[in-house]
């Protein structure tokens, strides 16, 4: 059986959850430091992830790999190179998120749901249901699901509690609206539990004979760290090498939105940006470079300023070609 039948076959929560507990044995996380040291490592466990295996699987289907006499340019500053494969031989990157959805009939698949599980006991919230629902085109949240607001009276009454417990009066004048304001702070902070892939990219997938290289890099980044529920904030670059099929590019930083405003890892939230922009295009490679000030490391803790944490994933060409790598690496640190 091959490897994207079997993806096929999983639940879109069981792909979630392979996804999200699956490290790539190659991802890179450096760790610059107030000297400017940096140290990088690489993970090598043998343990082969979700997306190594349908690259691998990708790979033996399409049975071509890329000739390093094929050339390609940069279509970001027009810089001609000479690494970039011709999409023609690139085996094109593919994931399924469960059987119903052919990957040719031009339909995007839904990218898998976080499970909403913090719902307080005693209280009904159902995952939303997308319908009557514009707040996923509309990421200002201007106005907000039946679903959210629901969740506004145990949050702030949480935060009352959370007052009281800090040795606060939540009666004096300042502190009176301050529950309702973090309850809605944080939900603004949460919202992309509630966007799916389908909804933001709004059909914006075009079929467009282009094989080079598209890079949009310095995406502003705000996520909230899973261990401290403090902020983390940064950028984000992403370049992808399309097989006939282009995203528009603000879906792109749109991507970055559903998975940075959630409870977070970086690294978690670097690989769910690389897949999710695969399940968009299914591109011949993905990368994505995420670079992360943590406040939990600035304001606490150990209190280390200046630091900053870089992850990046690479798929498909990415991965396997350095050149392209190199190629992207470049476009991402020039100014
Ligand atoms: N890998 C990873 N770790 C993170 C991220 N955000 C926060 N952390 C780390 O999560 C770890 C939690 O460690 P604990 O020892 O349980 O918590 P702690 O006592 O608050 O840890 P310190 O931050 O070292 O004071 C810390 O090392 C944080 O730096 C992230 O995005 N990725
Ligand atoms: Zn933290």
């Amino acid at each position: 059986m091959s490897f994207t039948r079997q993806l096929s076959e999983m639940s879109a929560s069981e792909l979630n959850d392979a996804i999200d507990d699956t490290n790539f044995p190659q991802a890179h996380i450096l760790s610059r430091g107030r000297n400017n040291s940096v140290c990088s490592t690489s993970s090598t466990s043998g343990t082969s992830s979700l997306i190594d295996r349908a690259l691998s699987h990708s790979e033996e289907t399409n049975n071509a790999a890329p000739s390093p006499e094929e050339k390609g340019a940069i279509s970001e500053n027009a810089t001609a190179s000479p690494t970039t494969p011709a999409s023609t031989n690139r085996p094109r990157l593919i994931l399924k998120t469960n059987g119903t959805i052919p990957e040719t009939d031009g339909t995007q698949p839904k990218t898998p749901m976080t499970p909403r599980t913090s719902t307080t006991p005693g209280s009904s919230v159902p995952d939303c249901s997308h319908e009557n629902c514009t707040f996923h085109h509309d990421l200002e949240l201007d106005h907000k699901p039946p679903t959210r607001e629901a969740l506004l009276p145990d949050m702030a009454r949480s935060y009352r509690l959370l007052l009281g417990g800090l040795g606060e009066n939540p009666d004096r004048q300042g502190l009176i609206k301050t529950p309702e304001r973090a309850a809605k702070a944080m939900l603004y902070f949460t919202k992309g539990y509630d966007q799916c892939l389908e909804d933001v990219l709004n059909g914006a997938v075009f079929d467009e004979d282009h094989d080079e290289m598209v890079v949009v890099k310095d995406i502003e980044m705000f996520s909230m760290c899973e261990h401290h529920l403090v902020p983390f904030y940064g950028k984000v670059s992403i370049g992808y090498l399309p097989c006939n099929k282009i995203l528009g590019l603000s879906k792109l930083a749109r991507i970055v939105e559903i998975f940075s405003r959630r409870l977070q890892v970086q690294e978690r939230l670097t690989k769910q940006i690389a897949v999710a922009v695969t399940q968009a295009v299914q591109p011949a490679g993905v990368a994505v470079v995420v670079e992360g000030v943590h406040m939990c490391m600035v304001m606490r803790g150990v209190q280390k300023i200046n630091s900053k944490t870089v992850t990046s994933t690479m798929l498909g060409v990415f991965r396997d070609d350095p050149k392209t790598r190199e190629e992207f690496l470049n476009l991402v640190n020039s100014k």
